[in-house]
């Protein structure tokens, strides 16, 4: 099964993950990044700061490809409404891991949608819990070094799921992009079509 964009798609965002969930729509589209500086962005609530954060990373593509779809993406993991982002070093990542021990969190992950000047946007909220963590579990896979370009310090979708006890919600969200809720909206917008048979080598 196969879809195609109304315009040429691009995904402003360097995450492999993200890169390999978009792909899942089989339809082509081009990686542009420009540098955003995330902590200079502020929102109301969670939610609300993801997608303010989605957008800045999506802004300045959009503006030099105003012809096309540009996507962006900001995931969070957020443990009594604070937010948890990548850690910087390995200490970060052990405190990161400490509060998300045996509890359950939110990850959020807020996209930006560019089209025709506009910017449209969503979130997709996904509840994790964890396993109560030992000190020695956490030294152990802190330093396998996986937990450092993760928000939150951990990857679902390596050795991390080993920690989690019970999702709630759109696994792929936690991963990076709720391709789902993505592909719900790109349609709602009328922004994606199915590539029936026959019109697949059309363009
Ligand atoms: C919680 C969790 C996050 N992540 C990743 C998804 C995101 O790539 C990353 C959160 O950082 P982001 O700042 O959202 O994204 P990024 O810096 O990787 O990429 P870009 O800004 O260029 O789009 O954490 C996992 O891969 N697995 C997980 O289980």
């Amino acid at each position: 099964m196969e879809f195609k964009t109304t315009k040429p798609l691009i995904l402003a965002s360097a995450s492999p993950r993200r890169k390999e969930l978009l792909s899942l729509l089989g339809a082509p589209f081009e990686v542009k990044t420009m540098e955003v500086d995330e902590h200079s962005v502020f929102g109301s609530s969670p939610a609300e700061l993801v997608c303010n954060i989605a957008m800045e990373k999506g802004l300045h593509v959009a503006e030099r490809n105003q012809d096309a779809i540009v996507i962006s993406a900001d995931t969070m993991v957020f443990i009594d409404d604070e937010p948890l982002g990548k850690p910087d070093n390995a200490e970060m990542a052990k405190d990161h891991l400490r509060r998300l021990s045996g509890r359950t969190h939110t990850v959020i992950t807020g996209v930006a949608i560019y089209f025709d000047d506009v910017c449209s946007m969503f979130f997709e909220k996904t509840k994790v819990t964890f396993f109560a963590l030992s000190e020695e579990w956490i030294s152990n896979y802190v330093a396998s070094g996986d937990c450092f370009d993760k928000a939150g310090a951990y990857g679902i979708q390596t050795v991390g799921a080993l920690m989690v006890e019970h999702v709630n919600g759109d696994y792929n969200n936690v991963v990076g992009l709720p391709i789902a809720g993505l592909y719900r909206e790109l349609k709602h917008l009328e922004l994606i079509e199915h590539v029936t048979a026959g019109t697949r080598y059309d363009n």
